[in-house]
């Protein structure tokens, strides 16, 4: 089904995140992040697999720049790494950290590539971390530090800013199940991160406005909960997309997850719901859920979503499932500011990726049919422009619409990075 006809300003992008591309770990006075402990932890990562070296991007930037330069995207999201920046997680800007970003900054500028920052994609300073990581709130304080060097440095450069990359992981994941860096296993007992990265998300907008930035956003992961049973349906709902997005496009939290917040923290809302110039979505596929069929720690189990085409990282392919979060999103927040969808991709082998081409197609017309109903959208970043490191899988599932020898570190554009370049070419 050809593509159809999107607005002539309609922001057409690639993702990146720098631990899952960079490499270089151990140059330019970069510090130590959790997920360089986590790598080099026996049995965390899939063929004990680590970013070390990754796709070099750290290296080979220029190239890179040169392929979406060929692709012909507007803008290219990418995240800053904390701890090239600030190898302890505080105190002055590491110079060789800041250098390197210039030079990608000043690449993606000459090529006329708009740059979109995160701050922060899951690449915690291990010194942090050893002080608590995002249990603690010292972190947030700390994060606000780094926003203002950021901000300080590429305001200049930067179109798009985006403080945290899907908290909703970084707590779930990596705190309440441990299946991501740091590891950690509490379950609901988790919660409290979640506050610590929002009161992080609206002490660095603030830093970020004061330092000059245009633009302030999220990039939010969401996906609409599926279930027969109302009450898991809606207490996942409430976990994994209501408890990101309540308090900063409403100011508030949802009622169930009160008693697991940290004290005071009604207190901390007014900086959290800090006003936003886009609300960025990551979407990958919808979640379903059940009620528990044995007692447990938890009020719901995830159930299989059966009868859809799957990829080869195990997710269901639901391009629907995108028009109904974005309505989802339009009806349950009133104020809710013009939305960028900022990562959706698919893991798929080869050169020749039909299915990935099939997948782009089907969630941008899902996309398109959800601005017919008078969503503002108004930007689609592909996950992702290179093969990369994908956290505890490691480097099987392949995203890419640059395919990438890690023996050799070639890129080789795939046919969805020439059926990319057409929508792009097509849309004007
Ligand atoms: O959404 C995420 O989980 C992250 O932002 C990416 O870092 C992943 O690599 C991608 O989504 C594929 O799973």
């Amino acid at each position: 089904m050809p593509v159809p006809r999107f607005p002539a300003d309609f922001v057409w992008g690639v993702s990146t995140s720098a631990f899952q591309i960079e490499g270089g770990t151990s140059e330019g006075g970069r510090g130590r992040s959790v997920w360089d402990t986590f790598t080099a932890t026996p049995g965390r990562v899939a063929r004990g697999e680590n970013a070390d070296v990754a796709t070099d991007h750290y290296h080979r930037y220029p190239e890179d720049v040169a392929l979406m330069s060929e692709l012909g995207v507007d803008a290219y999201r990418f995240s800053l790494a904390w701890p090239r920046i600030q190898p302890e997680g505080r105190g002055p800007a590491n110079p060789e950290g800041i250098a390197f970003y210039d030079r990608l900054l000043d690449a993606l500028c000459e090529a006329g590539i708009e740059p979109v920052a995160t701050l922060h994609h899951w690449d915690t300073p291990q010194a942090l971390e050893d002080d608590g990581g995002w249990l603690s709130r010292d972190t947030a304080e700390r994060f606000a530090d780094y926003a203002a060097i950021a901000g300080e440095r590429f305001a200049d450069r930067v179109k798009m800013w985006i403080p945290l990359n899907e908290p909703m992981v970084t707590s779930i994941f990596g705190y309440g199940i441990g299946e991501y860096a740091p590891g950690k296993a509490l379950l609901l007992d988790a919660i409290p991160t979640a506050h610590h990265q929002l009161l992080a998300h609206g002490r660095a907008v603030a830093a970020l406005r004061s330092a000059g930035a245009r633009t302030v956003g999220t990039a939010n992961n969401h996906s609409p909960v599926r279930g027969d049973d109302p009450e898991p349906v809606e207490f996942l709902d409430a976990l994994i997309n209501r408890l990101f997005a309540d308090p900063v496009l409403l100011g508030s939290y949802p009622e169930v997850l009160h008693d697991r917040l940290p004290d005071g923290f009604a207190d901390d809302l007014p900086s959290i719901a800090a006003p936003l110039d886009f609300y960025g979505v990551n979407y990958y596929e919808p979640m379903a859920v059940r009620a528990p069929r044995s007692p447990g720690p938890l009020p719901f189990e995830l159930s299989p979503l059966e009868g859809f085409p799957m990829t080869t990282n195990g997710s269901p392919v639901v391009p629907d499932g995108l028009r109904e979060l974005l309505v989802l999103l339009h009806e349950r927040y009133p104020d809710l500011p013009p939305l960028h969808i900022t990562e959706n991709g698919c893991s798929f082998d080869g050169i020749h990726d039909t299915e990935r081409i099939e997948f782009l197609d089907a969630h941008l017309g899902a996309v398109h049919e959800a601005m017919t109903t008078g969503v503002d959208v108004r930007g689609y970043f592909v996950w992702s422009l290179l093969d990369n490191f994908e956290w505890s899988k490691g480097y099987a599932p392949r995203f890419g619409l640059v395919h990438v020898d890690y023996d050799t570190l070639a890129r080789t554009p795939k046919d969805s990075f020439a059926w990319y370049r057409g929508v792009i070419e097509r849309s004007g």
